[in-house]
């Protein structure tokens, strides 16, 4: 609330530089390093701090409707004295919980060291000097230095600035960029019209600006929205099909718990222990371990990667990168090596040109855009004389206008305004062009040669862009409306070579089922040249211009069929990935500019390097520390690698737990005692949790790893139905084995019933894991040990002398050996259920 009132109090925007400045005590030269000492918020000690965060870490592992179920039931063991089930439940609660924590700390240590490397840094101005900050690290006063690609790191008054646009689309939802400009705008004006001003959060588009930092971190009105709406986190297709199951499972158990109570009272059982009884059998249908599971297997996952310079993000992103089905990127650093380096600068009539050398070199050594490979290697060019000139004025680059302006100014040449970009951009500006024996003439005749020469240099794999200028000695200042009425002076023939293994690359991805669809800012004609080199068909090619003219609806009906997509805008490439989304396909982005940012946030998994802009890093998901598609190869295996194993928890369960429910609602309603007493039901579920758990750790056979797999609750439930029914068939069986043919009591009954359905649940574990016969698939080596280790257990304890306390008893060999051999029967009948079911499903 005090906050609030202080921003009210202190509407920036209305107020001259000077004035908020002397407010806020700072001056344009920056603060010194003794006030931002004093002004950095204080941080909790580290130590407590540390301490909180993993209790945190601790407590987040219970925050799921599963496991609220078990505190929920040890409450109720705890009011029924139950004192056995209780310890039972909370060593199943303390299990998964410790192990859920001691894995994602495990893996975010690991990731917080990556993660450093990540650290968005901020430009500052203090004690005069220059440097680079992380930005949570700028204070109140501090002068930020922004350029193009930067977040502000604060909401800021700005003191000059150079052609400055900023998209602030996260705050405003106005994707268009906004363009800044000084001076004072009255107090009430609603922030979109605060153009004097900037808002953390936000990202600078081109130009240059100083600004004077005014609120920061949670008083900055980025900082209200996210503690207004504690940002939404999206769930994953794969998350929310987990948490529709789980609440499906949920249901599903309180029915037949519902049912199982009402009979046991109506038989005559006592009320509370038949209540305890549903309970725990409830907790034996929902698959309890399942966020353990996951957090296993993503965090495992995500170390693996880190291990191979990709860091991880967001956990979930691994999911959808098993997921995925189709991958778009760009292509400069992508396909091609990224450095790009001069070839020649040729005029229209084809001869090398020192006047476009030297005027490519002067544009590209003036720009202050973000950094950018061509002007990289424009500079790189050693160059004929360029001393005398001084650089008057600037409109940076941007990608809808594609072209870069600066105005250079020399004793005796008056001031002269260089532009160079995309040649289309180039052209559309120029009227005249420059002869080499020094003649202007009309542009209009050359036309058709310059689109063939451009035809001739992007068939021979050079990208080009144009260069033109004009005299402005009249009016040295410009803005985008000066680039006009230019004259051509001809072309910069850049190269790129593709990256060498690049065909191998597409290939290993088109192996996995992984669509490769090249979204880019070039020119169509190159994109093509390249498309054919890595071996895609050219003609699926669409350009920027006809995805203009088209429908939302009519691009996803068209998407589908087309591999290339050249000469986009930046909207375009979200909207591409939005229609991919809208055919059924989950979409990955890789990219590293301005212009890919919002599709990397649309993206289902978003890739970019660790080069690539603020904003792009920001809005990825997963950060290549080497731009090489390689990687991705294996992040896409790992995370089908832990679907594969998520999958087989939930088979496991859904097959032997879901049977057995009902198998114990049958048995309730025949046998006049209960057929498990509800703490060795609980044991049952802790002994086969154990195993169940290493199944995170499990080795994948190779032919389900080959394509995209989706979440298809379809057919769990159709899984579950044939398994659980096979499941209650044997149930049954050894229920009518043991009163009708051993005559048992209560005790050996429910000590051979606890053998039998411990052991089968193993057993159906080793079968369902694969696809092949079970023994044809090697196991995870903790899942095979802790099964061995929990069946010799189950087998052990009934003759241990603290048996009878858990009502178990030493049951007779002939009963053992009986129970041994339904369990191997039923291994058996899996077997075939299985061939049968995944080949009818045919999932
Ligand atoms: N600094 C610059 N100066 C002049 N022209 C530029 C500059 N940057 C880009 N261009 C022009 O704009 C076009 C589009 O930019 P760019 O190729 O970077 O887009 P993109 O979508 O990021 O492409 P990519 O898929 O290669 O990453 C370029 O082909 C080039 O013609
Ligand atoms: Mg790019």
């Amino acid at each position: 609330m005090k906050k609030n009132k202080s921003k009210a109090g202190f509407p920036f925007w209305s107020m001259t530089p000077e004035e908020v400045m002397l407010r806020l005590d700072t001056s344009s030269s920056g603060l010194s390093l003794s006030d931002v000492a004093m002004r950095k918020p204080k941080p909790v000690s580290p130590m407590r701090s540390a301490l909180i965060r993993e209790i945190f870490l601790f407590a987040s592992q219970f925050k799921n409707p599963l496991t609220l179920l078990l505190l929920f039931a040890l409450v109720f063991a705890l009011f029924l004295e139950e004192y056995t089930e209780s310890a039972i439940i909370f060593s199943m609660l303390f299990m998964s919980g410790m192990l859920g924590f001691y894995q994602e700390r495990k893996a975010t240590r690991a990731a917080e060291k990556l993660k450093a490397l990540l650290v968005s840094k901020s430009r500052v101005k203090r004690e005069n000097e220059i440097m680079a900050v992380p930005m949570q690290e700028v204070v109140v006063g501090d002068i930020l230095l922004l350029e193009a690609g930067n977040i502000i790191p604060a909401d800021a008054l700005i003191l000059e600035l150079k052609d400055f646009f900023v998209n602030e689309a996260v705050l405003t939802g106005e994707s268009f960029p906004s363009e800044k400009r000084a001076g004072k705008i009255p107090a009430d004006s609603p922030l979109i019209n605060r153009q004097n001003s900037v808002f953390k959060g936000t990202h600078v588009i081109s130009g240059t600006a100083t600004a004077v930092a005014v609120f920061t971190g949670a008083d900055t009105f980025m900082g209200e929205i996210e503690a207004g709406l504690r940002v939404n986190m999206e769930e994953t297709a794969f998350e929310k099909g987990i948490n529709r199951f789980g609440y499906m499972l949920m249901r599903m158990a309180l029915l037949i718990a519902g049912i199982i109570v009402f009979i046991n009272i109506w038989t005559g059982k006592d009320a509370l222990t038949s209540i305890l009884f549903a309970l725990a059998l409830s907790l034996g249908l929902t698959p309890e371990m399942l966020p353990a599971v996951l957090t296993i297997t993503l965090s495992s996952g995500a170390k693996r990667m880190a291990k191979k310079n990709v860091i991880v993000k967001k956990l979930s992103a691994i999911q959808n990168l098993g997921a995925m089905d189709v991958l778009c990127s760009d292509k400069t650093g992508t396909l091609s090596e990224g450095e790009v380096k001069v070839h020649s600068y040729v005029s229209i009539s084809g001869q090398e040109n020192t006047l476009i050398r030297k005027f490519a070199f002067l544009n590209a050594w003036y720009e202050t855009g973000y950094p950018n490979p061509m002007d990289v290697a424009l500079r790189e060019q050693a160059v004929t004389d360029i001393s005398g000139y001084q650089k008057v004025d600037e409109i940076p680059f941007d990608f809808i206008r594609k072209r870069l302006s600066i105005v250079v100014t020399k004793e005796g040449e008056g001031n002269i305004m260089i532009t160079k970009g995309a040649l289309k951009n180039i052209i559309e500006v120029s009227d005249k062009a420059l002869m080499d024996d020094g003649r202007l003439v009309e542009i209009a005749q050359f036309h058709d040669k310059i689109n063939q020469d451009f035809k001739k240099f992007s068939a021979e794999g050079f990208r080009t862009i144009g260069i033109c200028y004009k005299d402005v000695t009249g009016d040295p200042l410009i803005t985008k409306d000066d680039e006009v009425g230019m004259v051509f002076l001809g072309y910069v023939l850049l190269h790129d070579p593709l990256k060498a293994d690049i065909r191998e690359v597409i290939g290993g991805l088109k192996d996995k089922n992984v669509q490769l669809k090249i979204i880019t800012g070039d020119n169509t004609l190159i994109a093509k040249n390249i498309a054919v080199q890595i071996g895609i068909s050219p003609k699926k090619i669409i350009s920027g211009k006809e995805l203009h003219s088209l429908s939302d609806e009519a691009i996803v009906a068209k998407v589908d069929k087309m591999d290339i997509f050249a000469e986009t805008e930046p909207s375009q490439k979200e909207r591409i990935v939005r229609a991919l989304q809208k055919r059924g396909h989950i979409v990955g982005y890789v990219g590293d500019g301005i212009n890919d940012a919002t599709a990397l946030r649309a993206a289902d998994v978003g890739v970019s390097v660790n080069n690539a802009v603020d904003v792009a890093k920001e809005a990825a998901d997963l950060i290549l520390l080497e731009k090489e598609l390689d990687v991705l190869k294996d992040g896409i295996m790992e995370g089908r690698k832990t679907y594969q194993n998520t999958l087989k928890y939930i088979f496991i369960t859904l097959s032997a737990n879901f049977g057995n429910m009902f198998s114990m609602a049958g048995a309730s309603i025949w046998l006049p005692f209960l057929p498990l007493l509800p703490s060795q039901i609980l044991l049952t579920n802790f002994l086969t949790d154990i195993p169940a758990l290493s199944i995170a750790a499990d080795r994948v056979d190779e032919e389900l790893l080959e394509k995209p797999r989706r979440w298809d609750i379809g057919f769990l439930r159709k899984f579950m139905m044939v398994f659980g029914f096979q499941s209650s068939v044997f149930d049954f069986l050894t229920f009518a084995v043991l009163v009708f043919v051993f005559r048992a009591s209560p005790e050996i009954f429910r000590t051979g019933w606890f053998i039998e359905s411990v052991i089968t649940e193993l057993l159906i574990l080793f079968v369902i894991r694969t696809r092949r016969l079970f023994f044809k698939s090697k196991m995870g080596k903790f899942l095979f040990w802790s099964a061995i280790l929990v069946i010799i257990t189950v087998l052990v304890i009934p003759y241990m002398p603290f048996s009878t306390s858990l009502g178990f008893t030493a049951i007779p060999l002939e009963v053992l050996v009986t129970m041994l051999s339904i369990a191997i029967v039923y291994a058996w009948a899996g077997e075939m259920t299985k061939k049968i079911l995944f080949k009818k499903l045919s999932y």
